[in-house]
């Protein structure tokens, strides 16, 4: 089986610089020899290169910031995901900003449309037009993906393909209020951090995985933020918040996975090697790359 990297540089969807320079660390780390090592072909051409747009040319729209350049980008990526999944490959996208998913989970929907998503973050990403505070799109992609709110000639690509049950949350412990009426009007399974102290992780993933793939026959789009984890695994991030999961919690996740034989996209995103100093920095990309191993087969026995 081929994995196939897809190096997203991409920072637009927020305002922090250096998130684009997360998926040259997290190869310069040695992720390709890291996968092959676990009996993987891997198959990467080199990140890939997005043109920018200056700035008089994407003026915001209502509060949203740099829209046009986020849509072409994240079109982009869902069909160079489309198309390595049509290969019959695993694409594993590199970020970048999580707006990346709009795009990697449209390129998984475009070929598996009973796709489900398993989405790892502290944060729920599910923001309206009208409900976003930031304008920034990485705290938005799954109300592009889910149909939800008003929407925006541009981004009119992104067929809402993906249905609300879906989408199954793990990690969250920061979701706006707009968005917290949102999950509860649209009745979004989410496993904050309150479920995973109580339950444990491994019995929350697998109601988890009760919930979307009940009968374990559905492809799965594994979309995780770096953030999910705590800061103090993972602190080269753009938006930390303490509280998260633990370096084993998110292994635990990714492990799991891997073990229902059914993942057929990745997204490892949110990785901001220049918010930190380098041991952090290295710290972090180090996670990146382990998480991404242990959701390809890395096991510890
Ligand atoms: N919901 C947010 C948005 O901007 O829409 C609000 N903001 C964090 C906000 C800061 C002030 C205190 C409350 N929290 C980040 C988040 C998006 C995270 C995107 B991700 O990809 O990192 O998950
Ligand atoms: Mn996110
Ligand atoms: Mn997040």
């Amino acid at each position: 089986k081929t994995v196939a990297i897809v190096g997203c540089p991409f920072s637009g969807g927020q305002p922090k610089a250096g998130v684009d320079k997360g998926p040259i660390h997290l190869v310069e780390a040695g992720l390709v020899n890291q996968l092959e090592g676990l009996g993987w072909k891997v198959k990467f051409d080199g990140h890939h290169l997005f043109e920018d747009i200056n700035a008089q040319d994407d003026p915001p729209i209502g509060i949203l910031k740099n829209p046009r350049l986020v849509s072409r980008v994240t079109q982009s990526v869902a069909n160079v995901v489309g198309d390595h999944i049509k290969n019959g490959e695993l694409p594993v996208t590199l970020g970048g900003d999580h707006s990346l998913a709009m795009g990697t989970i449209s390129g998984s929907l475009s070929h598996h449309p009973n796709t489900c998503v398993v989405w790892v973050d502290a944060h729920a990403d599910i923001n309206s037009i009208e409900t976003t505070e930031s304008g920034n799109i990485h705290g938005m992609p799954l109300s592009f993906l889910l149909g939800i709110g008003s929407s925006v000639p541009e981004f009119d690509w992104v067929k809402a393909l993906l249905r609300t049950d879906s989408l199954v949350y793990i990690g969250l412990r920061d979701v706006d209020a707009g968005e917290k009426a949102i999950l509860r009007q649209h009745n979004i399974k989410a496993f904050s951090m309150h479920e995973v102290d109580r339950y444990g992780i491994g019995k929350v993933v697998e109601m988890a995985l009760d919930h979307v793939n009940p009968n374990r026959d559905r492809p799965i789009h594994l979309s995780f933020d770096v953030d999910a984890l705590d800061p103090s695994v993972a602190p080269s991030t753009g938006t930390p918040v303490r509280g998260g999961l633990t370096f084993r919690e998110g292994h635990y996740i990714c492990e799991a996975i891997y073990e229902t034989g059914l993942l057929v996209a990745m997204d490892l995103m949110e990785v901001n090697p220049s918010l930190a100093d380098s041991v952090s920095v290295e710290q972090t990309v180090a996670v990146g790359c382990s998480l991404l191993r242990s959701a390809l087969g890395e096991t510890l026995l």
